[in-house]
């Protein structure tokens, strides 16, 4: 099995391939040594597991185990699942989405790090089945409670089940490890009830961003630079609280164009890429450096037209 069959890169539309169709969509968030994910996989042949995990070590180690044991029907997603899952699985879709054991940051300024956090709630009801189920574990009873306080607040989700210190067939590496400690797990059960949908952010591909400016003169490509950056060498910009981007210094390609580092962040989703900047007599183009191909967010867009306006405003 090759890796790109295992290891997923959505298209830059942010869709996954289209295969077995009927087969029901696990998922697992923070699948970390990637125990769970591959017994479940053993466990239900007649599914695909999708394991979600913003390490690429775990992810890497995960992979090799996939392979070695032949696994058909893993696939690995790279990344933030807060993003992830909201963009790639359509509604409706999954059957199942297991987290076990996620970072609780207790610490109240880091409250939006938590998987859990806001949004979350809305990204379950809409890609969940109705009767689908979030199953998640802790070890934490105040994280338990504000999941569930949180979760179980939504009109498309309910608590189904709230259980202590439950054997399940299927345990994790840190699962085992507080049990053995003696520690109090909390098992949570959220069913979705209802139809709900959320706004995706990703919208169109990055193939068709561009914006074309007609210049008078052909552009000095190191002047250029300088406007996009500014004369301190970074410039940035912001669309209301969602959207942030900063353009952090250019140089120029083997084939001549401008490339300014960029990076943005959409609700803490962060992305780096190139815009790139082609100056030709008759006109410059500012588009997106297809080897970084981010996907378009809102603030990958704005970042676009933001160089384009810097150039033209100089
Ligand atoms: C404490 S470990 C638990 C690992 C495993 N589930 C277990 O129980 O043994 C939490 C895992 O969640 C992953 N993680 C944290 N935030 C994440 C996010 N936003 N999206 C996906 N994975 C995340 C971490 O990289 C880590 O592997």
């Amino acid at each position: 099995m090759n890796r790109g069959d295992v290891i997923l890169r959505p298209t830059p539309e942010c869709r996954l391939p289209a295969e077995r169709e009927g087969a029901p969509r696990l998922i697992e968030i923070g699948f970390g040594n990637g125990d769970f994910l591959v017994d479940l996989a053993q466990k239900r042949p007649e599914a695909l597991v999708y394991g979600v995990e913003v390490s690429h070590m775990c992810l890497e180690k995960a992979l090799s185990r996939v392979a070695r044991l032949k696994l058909e029907n893993v696939r690995l997603l790279c990344g933030d699942a807060r993003f992830l899952v909201r963009e790639c699985f359509a509604d409706n879709s999954v059957e199942r989405i297991y987290m076990s054991f996620p970072c609780p940051w207790p610490k109240e300024r880091h409250a939006r790090r938590r998987v859990t956090s806001e949004g979350f709630s809305g990204l379950l009801a809409s890609v969940l089945k109705i009767g689908g189920v979030f199953e998640m574990a802790t070890d934490e009873g105040w994280y338990a409670d504000e999941v569930e306080r949180i979760l179980g607040a939504h009109a498309a989700l309910k608590l189904a089940e709230r259980r202590l210190n439950f054997r399940r067939d299927l345990t994790t590496k840190y699962e085992r490890k507080w049990l053995d400690m003696g520690k109090d797990i909390h098992h949570l059960y959220i069913e979705k009830t209802a139809l709900w949908s959320v706004p995706r952010m990703v919208e169109g591909s990055v193939e068709g961003m561009h914006v074309r400016i007609a210049p008078t003169v052909p552009v000095d490509l190191d002047l250029l630079d300088r406007t996009v950056t500014g004369q301190t060498g970074s410039a940035q910009g912001r669309h209301g609280e969602d959207s942030h981007w900063a353009f952090r210094g250019g140089f120029r390609a083997a084939d001549g164009t401008l490339l300014e580092e960029t990076i943005c962040t959409d609700s803490g989703y962060e992305q780096k890429f190139y815009v790139k900047i082609v100056s030709k007599p008759e006109c410059t183009l500012v588009k997106l450096d297809g080897v970084f191909a981010p996907f378009l967010t809102p603030a990958v867009r704005f970042a676009v037209e933001d160089a384009a306006r810097r150039i033209q405003a100089r």
